[in-house]
């Protein structure tokens, strides 16, 4: 949670959420029944190794998926009126739901490309969201819109408006994907990585001015990453994603220094503490399971040093093991103590990336 107020409603409860998607190799179950609240304001990680189906979870709570892909359950989401109740996003008419998404609800991907326009100018598409969502036209419009791109961080802002996509470069069309993202003023951002193909001073920059505006538009994010790092710099709460499910979830100091299931216990106890950054990383053995054809029980028992029978013959729930610390291990209580503080601490200078661990690790 962010600072002052106590928490009110959630403004997004994800319940049981499902994604099918028929494969020519059988379907494949990508989302499990996960289950989580978002709070005004908030900063969600979600984080697991590729193929985990965090990208696939972001799209789904806006029902970005096309048929034949299923998805089933229920995105509630509370901002659309002040005092009317949450509604589901996954059964709002295709009208209502259009006027959220870009609206309400912005989305930024990992490659700028696939969400800008190449044919119209940054400036066309930055005013066209202001005029579709927040109703300005003309001067006041191409005012706001180059006042988005020097708040991303575009040098000469009211002159680059009239350039194209192409006249960007990566991390300026990344920039400008978020102006777009952000001319509506969302309550909810959904990020899928958002800084990965951009240099470290680029990405810190994007980082700051994601949680500037949180700060000044009270705007809740889930943040889809690999970087450990950037987790620990910018997210208050963190989702771990196996196998389609979430496996554990808690507040970003209390997920790093206890973690309470053994999949973030094995990905942590592998990182290198504050006082050993040297300390070559351990991987877990074995590798992530087949959505298509799911192993009974626990999906990271194949790998897990602290499975046993009961975890091979049923799927732990995701249950509340510690105040605001979910787990979905039956072992959260006997996993030894890991480094602390320091790791935490040793995330923040080093920027540690999921996928360039070693094989089968996270
Ligand atoms: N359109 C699709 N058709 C078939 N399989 C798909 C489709 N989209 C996703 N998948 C599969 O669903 C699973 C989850 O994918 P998803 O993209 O959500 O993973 P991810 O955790 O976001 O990975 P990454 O970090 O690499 O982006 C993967 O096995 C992926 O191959």
């Amino acid at each position: 949670m962010t600072g002052g107020a106590a928490p009110t409603a959630p403004l997004l409860s994800v319940r049981d959420l499902n994604v099918r998607i028929p494969t020519p190799g059988g379907e494949l179950h990508a989302v499990r029944g996960v289950n989580f609240d978002l709070m005004p304001g908030e900063v969600l990680g979600l984080v697991g190794e590729s193929g985990s189906g965090k990208s696939v979870t972001l799209r789904a709570l806006l029902k970005l998926h096309r048929a034949p892909i299923r998805m089933t359950g229920e995105v509630m989401y509370g901002g659309q009126t002040q005092a009317g109740p949450p509604q589901n996003l996954l059964t709002l008419p295709d009208s209502r739901l259009r006027s959220v998404r870009g609206g309400q609800i912005s989305m930024i991907f990992q490659e700028p490309m696939t969400a800008l326009n190449p044919v119209l100018s940054v400036g066309e598409q930055i005013t066209e969201n202001l005029r579709e969502h927040k109703g300005l036209r003309g001067k006041a419009a191409l005012d706001r819109a180059a006042e988005l791109l020097d708040l991303t961080g575009i040098p000469s802002p009211r002159a680059r408006l009239a350039d194209y996509p192409h006249q960007f470069s990566g991390g300026m069309r990344q920039r400008a994907m978020i102006a777009i993202a952000l001319a509506s003023e969302p309550k909810l951002l959904l990020a899928d990585e958002p800084t990965t193909a951009l240099d470290v001073t680029i990405q810190d920059q994007i980082l700051r001015l994601l949680l500037r505006l949180r700060e000044e538009l009270n705007m809740s994010v889930v943040l889809v990453t690999h970087d450990l790092g950037v987790v620990a710099q910018t997210c208050d709460r963190v989702a771990v994603m196996y196998g389609g499910r979430l496996m554990e979830t808690a507040g970003v100091n209390e997920l790093f220094t206890h973690p309470l299931h053994a999949y973030t216990h094995g990905l942590l106890g592998s990182l290198p503490g504050a006082d050993a950054h040297r300390r070559p990383l351990r991987p877990i053995p074995g590798g992530p399971p087949d959505l298509r054809r799911l192993p009974q029980g626990c999906t990271f028992a194949p790998r897990c040093t602290y499975a046993t029978d009961a975890c091979r013959a049923a799927e732990p729930p995701l249950m509340e093991v510690a105040a605001g610390h979910h787990s979905a291990c039956i072992h959260y209580d006997k996993l030894p103590p890991i480094g602390g503080a320091s790791v935490v601490e040793s995330l923040i200078p080093e920027t540690l990336v999921l996928d360039t661990l070693p094989e089968a690790s996270l």
